[in-house]
């Protein structure tokens, strides 16, 4: 771990003793877990607090009235653990939808560990989108292409949900591909940890006439 940047993360998030303390927590919960389940790529984890705990804590200050929160796709819980671990004081909950039972044993018991007000389902997003409405943010990192997303997320997005999306350089041609499907009320949001990268914000969807 390298502690410079851990407090730099923390000092520009502004969370509180008990936040930083929970988020270590969810550290040492990930170095432990990860060589038997190997949750996320192993060279990430020597910047665990830039690539993934910013990474995801970005998102927070891209909607901060929203209190219901849905990440798909969550894996180790990026972003959705970090954000219910660091939303909890602000009354932020989150629902983790993920396929992979191992990682929601992760999930299930880092959450219990860290008091997270966070919620796992082990199942598939196809499955259970459609119980989700009324949820203020949608979120998926590292999931599936934009075309894919948008049509797992279509019921939410279409009825008033926001969608965050973290993309990396492919991002435009992503957009293009989508917009051959959908028409995508959007904006791109640059990545704080990433020169390269992009937060794709939906805040709108329909499918065009000729579809
Ligand atoms: C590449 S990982 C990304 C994990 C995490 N979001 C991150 O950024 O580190 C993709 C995750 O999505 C899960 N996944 C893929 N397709 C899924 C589906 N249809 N329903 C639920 N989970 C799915 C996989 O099991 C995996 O844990």
């Amino acid at each position: 771990m390298s502690d410079p940047d851990r407090a730099r993360v923390l000092a520009a998030a502004g969370v509180s003793r008990e936040t930083a303390e929970r988020l270590d927590l969810y550290v040492a919960q990930l170095r432990r877990w990860q060589p038997i389940k190997n949750l996320v790529g192993p060279a990430t984890l020597t910047e665990v607090w830039s690539r993934h705990i910013d990474d995801a804590l970005q998102l927070l200050d891209l909607a901060p009235e929203a209190r219901t929160w849905l990440d798909l796709g969550s894996g180790a819980g990026i972003p959705g653990l970090i954000l219910a671990i660091a939303g909890r004081e602000r009354g932020v909950r989150v629902d983790l939808v993920e396929s992979n039972a191992r990682k929601c044993a992760f999930l299930t018991e880092t959450a219990r560990l860290t008091e997270a007000p966070a919620r796992v389902r082990n199942a598939r997003i196809e499955a259970v989108i459609g119980e989700y409405g009324g949820t203020d943010v949608v979120c998926a990192r590292a999931l599936a292409p934009m075309t894919q997303l948008l049509a797992w997320t279509e019921p939410l997005l279409k009825t008033g949900t926001t969608g965050l999306f973290p993309k990396g350089r492919d991002v435009q041609a992503e957009l293009t591909q989508a917009g051959a499907q959908w028409r995508v009320v959007n904006d791109l949001v640059p990545s704080r940890t990433d020169s390269e990268a992009r937060i794709v914000r939906v805040t709108a969807l329909a499918a065009p006439s000729h579809r």
